[in-house]
């Protein structure tokens, strides 16, 4: 079964929402320049209004460890989400589960990546865009990626009209989605939650 997560999660209808059409995970943006950054309040409503066995991760771009270690002290998050030019030594700093994400735009050997975060609990592939971090609605060039020996997630332009065949191309763990579940950026639309769960569900 391929695991869905939901991007860019801003508040707490949302994120109810996306745990009733069946998303396995919620992302929760912590990084200011977004458009779906969250602040103190936003994070605490989302936080309290999901229910149990949805699993929560935090999304960072190049922030301090100081910035990462006080936003895990002040939320409950489950796993982090590096999107930025962080390095292995880096992410495995706060004792917590993370995803490192690899920007890409075609087929290339991410060996070297997979050794270099040989610790991380899963790689996400996302669209190399310059100039953005995350969340640009772009897509690459699927292709079959060898076992990594490691979970991966695929992301990057994904939406209930592709998602299948991704899946079918690249046969990742778990796929995440963002603007492709969108009206506008930072607010979810649940039809289109739904529906692309339901595909990922029959792919
Ligand atoms: O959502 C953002 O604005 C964002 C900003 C900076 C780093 C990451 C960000 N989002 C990450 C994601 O939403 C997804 O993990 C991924 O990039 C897929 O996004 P999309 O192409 O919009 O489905």
């Amino acid at each position: 079964m391929v695991r869905i997560k939901i991007c860019g999660i801003t508040n707490a209808a949302d994120a109810r929402a996306a745990a009733t059409v069946g998303a396995d995970a919620i992302g929760l943006v912590f990084y200011r320049k977004s458009p779906r950054a969250l602040d103190a309040a936003r994070t605490q409503e989302i936080l309290t209004a999901l229910p149990p066995f949805i699993t929560r991760v935090g999304l960072f771009v190049n922030a301090d460890a100081a910035e990462v270690a006080a936003t895990l002290q002040q939320y409950p998050l489950d796993v982090l989400q590096f999107h930025g030019d962080e390095s292995p030594s880096f992410c495995r700093n706060f004792d917590r589960p993370y995803i490192k994400v690899l920007r890409v735009t075609a087929a290339q050997d991410l060996r070297p990546a997979v050794d270099a975060y040989h610790d991380a609990q899963g790689l996400l592939l996302d669209c190399a865009v310059p100039g953005v971090w995350g969340g640009s609605g772009q897509s690459f060039d699927w292709w079959r990626l060898a076992d990594l020996g490691k979970p991966w997630i695929l992301a990057g332009g994904l939406h209930a009209g592709n998602v299948a065949e991704a899946i079918a191309i690249a046969r990742p763990y778990a796929v995440d989605v963002s603007s492709g579940v969108e009206m506008s950026p930072g607010r979810k639309d649940h039809d289109k939650m739904a529906q692309f769960v339901a595909r990922v569900r029959s792919a």
